[in-house]
């Protein structure tokens, strides 16, 4: 569920490695992607930007590719019991309850469930794959929310598995440069392949009733608990990436690689990573942030400083809020953490803004003390932590709001 750029550099790459195993493919909204990879018999160009030149690896493991409208398809896929799996690549902003009646990402799981209790009751596993804390758990919590009729409820409860993951591969949405450059090296006029970095991992804890492709062969780890290299990821990367996007695009930046360029914003990524790095399993750290440098500044991927600023208000509290409430309980004003609010706050007062609740806090960061607003709107226990909101509101004349 999900066939976004990254799911098919990501999971559909792992799944190429086992080719025992094929993926039916769901887009949510476009039907575009799905008609171009079916006129390609499902197979798409993986561009990988090395330091010593781009490579092009077909990857064919999206055996059927179907536009998520297409429900009766979807239905009848999640009811067979030839189906031992989901992955589910949707965006953090999709893991919610949907309103009564809604179209949404997890309605359209949950009739799929119920279409296969109905059918045979065979178990499965779903494979959350976005970049939220504790994946699995919010995926549980929100079906247990949704899925109420006695029958079904315990059904999901006991023969829906739900692995946690943590996933990382930097892919940046696809450029028609990029369309070019494949049939440059490959001869191939492919028109929906995917740019990514040689750098790859997946970790995975859960349990598989039904099988799986062995993903282990590309590289793919089964661990018990999956928090401590969450952690590490959320924070170091993902927490810099969105550090970088709110103040890069202040500081008039485009893309990762020119914002981690800029020395000012550098030191910034260095100051956070030393502030978060005494709460993470300090094994491997250094040599981490090293690679974190190296993929930053990889010149080969463009990745857009405003695709990473999207949705803010889902991606902040899992990535720079757990290592300020921990500075915070110890009495510590973290820079890096109060200058990359600052400059979120100026991202929602400029002109294009991309978020799930941008309709509730851009006229908040937009009235006079924005911090005093738009903190605890997303976080209320920020509301009392008057020092922190003045030191952002202090801070934010310094990231001027600019166009993406
Ligand atoms: N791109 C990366 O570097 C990367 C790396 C690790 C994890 N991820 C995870 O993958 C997600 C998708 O990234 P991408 O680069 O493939 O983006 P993308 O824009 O290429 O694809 C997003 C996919 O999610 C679907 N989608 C978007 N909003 C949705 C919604 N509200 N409900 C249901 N489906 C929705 C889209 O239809 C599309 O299939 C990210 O949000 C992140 O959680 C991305
Ligand atoms: O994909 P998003 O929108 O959750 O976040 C943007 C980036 O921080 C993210 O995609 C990273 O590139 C990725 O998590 C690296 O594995």
């Amino acid at each position: 569920m999900g066939l976004g750029a990254f799911h098919r550099a990501h999971q559909a790459w792992y799944t190429a490695a086992d080719p025992a195993w094929g993926i039916a493919a769901y887009t949510f909204r476009s039907t575009e992607l799905p008609e171009l990879l079916t006129r390609q018999g499902g197979l798409f160009s993986l561009l990988v930007r090395e330091d010593s030149g781009d490579r092009v690896e077909p990857v064919g493991s999206i055996t059927r590719a179907h536009a998520g409208a297409d429900t009766r398809q979807w239905l009848a896929d999640v009811a067979s019991p030839e189906v031992a799996l989901i992955t589910l690549t949707v965006t953090e902003a999709a893991y919610t309850v949907p309103e009564p009646g809604a179209d949404s990402a997890v309605s359209r799981l949950v009739a799929g469930l119920r279409a296969r209790f109905h059918a045979n009751g065979a178990p499965i596993t779903l494979v959350p794959c976005d970049n939220l804390a504790g994946n699995g758990d919010v995926l549980r919590s929100v079906l247990r929310k949704v899925c109420a009729e006695p029958g079904f409820a315990a059904w999901v409860e006991d023969e829906v598995a739900i692995a946690g993951t943590v996933v990382d591969r930097i892919t940046p949405a696809t450029t028609a440069r990029d369309v070019r450059r494949v049939a440059e090296i490959s001869g191939v006029r492919d028109l929906a392949p995917v740019v990514t970095e040689p750098f790859t991992e997946w970790q995975i804890a859960g349990t598989f009733p039904r099988g799986r492709p062995a993903w282990e062969r590309a590289g793919a780890r089964f661990v018990d608990d999956i928090e401590v290299y969450q952690q590490r990821k959320l924070w170091l990367l993902n927490g810099a990436h969105s550090l970088l996007a709110y103040t890069g695009l202040a500081r008039g930046h485009a893309t990762v690689a020119e914002a981690a360029g800029d020395p000012v914003l550098g030191e910034l990524v260095e100051s956070w990573w030393d502030t978060a790095a005494p709460y993470l399993s300090p094994a491997g750290i250094a040599g981490y942030r090293h690679r974190l440098r190296e993929r930053f500044a990889a010149p080969g991927i463009r990745h857009l400083l405003s695709q990473i600023a999207a949705d803010g208000s889902q991606k902040i509290p899992v990535r720079i809020l757990p290592v300020l409430h921990r500075e915070r309980a110890r009495g510590r004003l973290p820079h890096s953490a109060v200058a990359g609010l600052a400059a979120w706050l100026a991202y929602l007062r400029g002109h294009e803004v991309r978020d799930a609740r941008a309709a509730e806090l851009i006229p908040l960061a937009r009235a006079e003390k924005p911090a005093h607003r738009v903190l605890p709107a997303m976080d209320p226990t920020l509301a009392d932590d008057g020092e922190l909101l003045t030191a952002i509101n202090t801070e934010l004349p310094r990231h001027p709001a600019r166009s993406t």
